[in-house]
């Protein structure tokens, strides 16, 4: 306890005494009145009054029962309404524990129960202006509210015109979790354990809130009143945000307490349909360790807006992931989806839960998604090992030999060890024993009545709804998610080597041939994500996975958002160090450039191991951000190429900020050196016979399209460019991409490997788009990188579209040409067979790609997409046919194709 606590609570103590004699007598004098009253009434008049004082009482009680917010409302109304028929609120012994137990609450209303109308004292809280400042004396929620409540709600609000309340508090700086920028109540100390904790104790909350917008509330040691942080505060129905800071499930400290509409969650497709919307989501991550280091990222804010505003000047040890056997982490989604399986339903979701998986129809409104493979059947009654509790062993990784039973005797997967902890549950290692894969298991438990965490379940609802629908190389891959019991599975792709963010920890600073693969490849899944109108908002190192083969994956696509309209409501999410100004200064739109920014950023947490203003603690920092025009030191370390890039990112101005697409051209990225090793799935790979060259060439190719799916078909380009093609870019993929298991052991780094991949094809040079074989040289700084007239956007539904680039936009605001004029570069046979269906297939926009088009960009890069998708399904066709003709004859015409090329 603190001591100012003490001196106030005995100071308080003996003032209350004082006051409670005096209200005493004239309690007794007035008793004395009304005897006398209604000793000369009648009889009736005097049953009136006893039944009315009984009634009164007796009323009082009932409500004080009541454990529902409806009732606190009902008593806070009696009060207010009847000021002078109530006692004054008097502070009684038992109260000053309200706080310090995990009954805290239940104390309050047991007070309520015995001292009738006493139940409206001031407690003697550290927000001790919240409930006399409260504008809704109807909002009885806010009596159990933690100030984290209002934080959450106000800084997560879609609604742009809402608070923001901000505080400099990084509870999770050590781990790197998202911050809560507000949340008093979200302070962890370094030496806390990871171990669920009931409540953060109050004596480590650090006050200081910031409400952004130009107000600024130091709130030290105190608690902003509500009205004061949140003058428009929304009251939601049914206990919205309702807080049980005695609960050890409600802990501020990870729960993402954030405001939240129930037409959001419904909104999600993951939720939709689903009969039981008023279940909530509660991480199992807030119990996670400061110093555990397997959190998954840092100071992001929105989905769990606990956190520290500083940047972690120090660390705990990164969470290592020392899984060698990186082929095995991304088993092929499509076969697992072939295999028709059918998540079951939650069993709350009704009695079809019980019905076998196979025969529930597919109409798109169940929440759970097809896993990888077929779990047999979910029981109800889960017999989960009480060590599958998150609470009870969520500090302790496990080791593969300590692997669990399958998650519920349906499923396949075996919870193996953990991988790393999030905001919403913890992700550990699943591996089923039975074909061999593994994967990430994302465990989210599930709390129907902690109506808190409803915005989790939206997130998460929206993360599964997104991932589902994406397939990239660099991105993730989601398999299913499954509900069984209370926890919520989401299966997602493996990536063993952990996050950017986790590497830099461990190992420091990237060099910068990593740095321009790993933007290449971020980039890519980038341009991919854009072009299907999504914006990620929340890039940066913790939230990007790497695999052995250095191929990078977007992850966390909770704060994801598909955009729709003509705009979206920005609204404060990300990460204060990577956030975008115009999300922190609240600019008008939603726009993909956002992410632009935050790659920006992330480039330089790549090169400095920390992302920029990181000297800046948050809140400073994100005033910076927000309202300097100062741009972030750029390491000198860093090439011009680098500096450059960097430069286009962080463009305060998004309407001036390159698209992905386009940046993808950039000579930093353009020669990335590939660092993956190649990841083909075994049907699309040639036989051995095929010699390295045109494995080279023609798988490179078809890999290419396959992965891309989208405009990031370019990244092939950067890999084989990066093939030999640069000096400076030592080609370290050496692996061959025959494997269909994709053994380690067939990468090896022989030079006769290195020969068969790196040799100097016309397709691997980045300057083949004229169809003149360049010589693979360049590098860094190469290719000179012009930018023919400043990149302008403009906001047209999909949020940002350059224009008036010379090469790119050629007929201003409406026209717009995508800034790959040439996908098939170095890939003449795709281009020939595939530019006549993009040229056939851009219908309405006119031309081919690589000249002006006009119409809706939305449309255009719907139709972008949709092409991409049939190139792929082409090329897999033609690599088939490739194949088989390999196979069969040396001398078939595609292999004189490829060798004629
Ligand atoms: N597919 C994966 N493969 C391997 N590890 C993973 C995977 N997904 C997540 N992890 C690990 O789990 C951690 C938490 O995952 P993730 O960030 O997705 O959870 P989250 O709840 O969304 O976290 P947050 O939103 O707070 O960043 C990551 O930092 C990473 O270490």
């Amino acid at each position: 306890m603190p001591s100012w606590w003490g001196k106030s609570s005995s100071k308080e103590v003996k003032k209350k005494e004082n006051r409670e004699s005096f209200i005493d007598s004239i309690h007794r004098k007035f008793r004395t009145v009304s005897e006398e009253k209604c000793n000369n009434r009648s009889g009736a008049s005097q049953r009136h009054c006893g039944d009315t004082v009984s009634e009164k009482e007796s009323r009082s009680r009932a409500q004080s029962r009541s454990p529902s917010p409806s009732t606190k409302v009902s008593r806070c109304q009696s009060f207010a309404e009847r000021p002078h028929a109530q006692p004054l609120p008097l502070p009684g012994p038992h109260l000053t524990s309200v706080v310090r137990t995990d009954s805290g609450i239940n104390a309050s209303k047991k007070q309520g129960l015995v001292e009738g109308s006493k139940t409206q004292m001031v407690l003697p809280l550290p927000r001790p202006g919240y409930v006399a400042n409260r504008l809704d004396p109807t909002d009885a929620e806010g009596d159990l509210a933690t100030a984290s409540v209002f934080s959450y709600s106000s800084i997560d609000s879609e609604d742009p015109s809402e608070s923001r309340l901000l505080s400099p508090q990084a509870s999770d700086y050590e781990n790197g979790n998202r911050t809560t920028m507000n949340s008093p109540s979200s302070v962890m100390h370094k030496d806390q354990s990871p171990v669920l904790t009931p409540r953060k104790p109050r004596e480590a909350l650090r006050p200081a809130n910031l409400l952004l917008n130009n107000q600024i509330h130091s709130t030290s040691p105190k608690w902003v009143p509500l009205s004061t942080h949140v003058p428009n505060f929304p009251v939601p129905q049914n206990g919205a945000f309702c807080s049980a800071p005695d609960s050890s499930m409600s802990s501020p400290s990870r729960s993402p307490m954030r405001l939240f509409s129930p037409e959001q969650v419904m909104n999600s497709s993951f939720w939709t349909g689903k009969p039981y919307a008023d279940i909530a989501l509660l991480g199992s991550g807030h119990c996670s360790s400061p110093g555990s280091g397997h959190n998954s990222g840092h100071n992001s804010i929105g989905g769990d807006m606990s956190g520290q505003l500083f940047w972690p000047h120090s660390r705990c040890s990164p969470e290592c992931s020392p899984i060698p056997s990186p082929r095995m982490t991304s088993p092929g989604p499509s076969s697992r989806i072939q295999s028709g399986a059918v998540t079951p339903l939650h069993p709350r979701a009704g009695a079809a839960a019980a019905e076998s998986p196979t025969n529930r129809p597919d109409d798109g409104k169940q929440q759970s998604h097809r896993l990888p493979l077929p779990p047999i059947t979910i029981s109800n009654s889960c017999p989960f090992s009480p060590t599958y509790s998150t609470s009870t062993t969520p500090s302790v990784p496990r080791s593969p030999g300590r692997a669990e039973n399958p998650i519920s005797p349906g499923s396949r997967w075996k919870k193996g060890r953990l991988l790393g902890r999030g905001t919403f549950g913890h992700v550990y290692l699943g591996f089923n024993s039975e074909s061999g894969e593994m994967c990430a298991m994302k465990e989210v438990t599930l709390f129907s009545d902690d109506a808190k965490s409803k915005e989790s379940a939206q997130q998460l609802g929206q993360e599964i709804s997104l991932l589902s629908r994406l397939r990239h190389p660099n991105i993730v891959q989601y398999y299913g998610s499954e509900t069984v019991d209370d926890k919520l599975y989401i299966y997602l792709e493996y990536v063993s080597g952990g996050s950017i963010y986790k590497l830099l920890q461990e190992y420091g600073q990237l060099g910068e041939i990593a740095i321009r693969s790993y933007t290449q490849q971020i980039l890519s899944g980038l341009a991919y994500l854009h072009a299907k109108n999504t914006v990620h908002r929340d890039i940066k190192g913790a939230n990007i996975l790497v695999d052995p083969n250095g191929r990078v994956k977007l992850a966390d696509f909770g704060m994801a958002k598909h955009i729709t309209g003509q705009s979206c409501p920005l609204s404060l999410k990300g990460s204060p160090y990577w956030m975008a100004p115009e999300v922190i200064k609240n600019s008008n739109g939603c726009n993909l450039a956002v992410d632009l920014w935050s790659l920006g950023c992330t480039v330089l947490e790549m090169a400095t191991t920390k992302p920029p203003w990181s000297q800046y603690e948050g809140v400073a920092a994100m005033f910076k951000i927000g309202n300097s025009k100062e741009l972030p030191t750029i390491p000198d370390h860093l090439s011009e190429e680098g500096k450059d890039f960097v430069r286009q990112c962080l463009q305060r101005n998004p309407l001036h900020r390159p698209t992905a697409a386009w940046l993808l051209e950039h000579p930093f990225v353009r020669n990335a050196a590939p660092l993956e090793r190649p990841s083909l799935s075994s049907e699309l790979e040639p036989p051995p016979a095929v010699t390295n060259a045109v494995r080279s060439m023609a798988i490179g190719h078809t890999r290419n399209v396959l992965e891309s799916e989208g405009v990031a078909i370019h990244q092939s380009r950067c890999s084989k460019t990066g093939s030999g093609s640069s000096d400076t870019h030592t080609p370290r993929n050496l692996s061959s991409p025959v494997s269909p298991i994709g053994s380690p052991l067939l990468h090896s780094r022989s030079p006769q490997h290195m020969s068969g991949r790196m040799s100097p094809s016309p397709i691997s040079s980045p300057r083949t788009t004229s169809g003149s074989s360049t010589p693979l040289s360049g590098g860094s700084g190469a290719i000179p990188f012009h930018h023919p007239k400043p990149i302008n956007y403009m906001h047209e539904g999909i949020g940002i579209i350059p224009r008036s680039q010379s090469s790119l936009y050629a007929n201003g605001s409406s026209s717009y040409q995508d800034p790959q004029p040439d996908l098939f570069r170095g890939m003449p046979q795709v281009s020939h067979v595939f530019r006549e269906m993009i040229s056939s297939e851009s219908g309405s926009f006119g031309n081919q790609f690589g000249r002006p088009v006009h119409g809706d960009p939305r449309d255009l890069c719907d139709a972008q997409s949709v092409l991409s998708d049939r190139v792929a399904q082409q090329l897999l066709r033609d690599h088939t046919n490739l194949h088989l003709s390999l196979d069969l004859n040396p001398g078939s015409p595609m292999l004189t194709r490829t060798n004629g090329i």
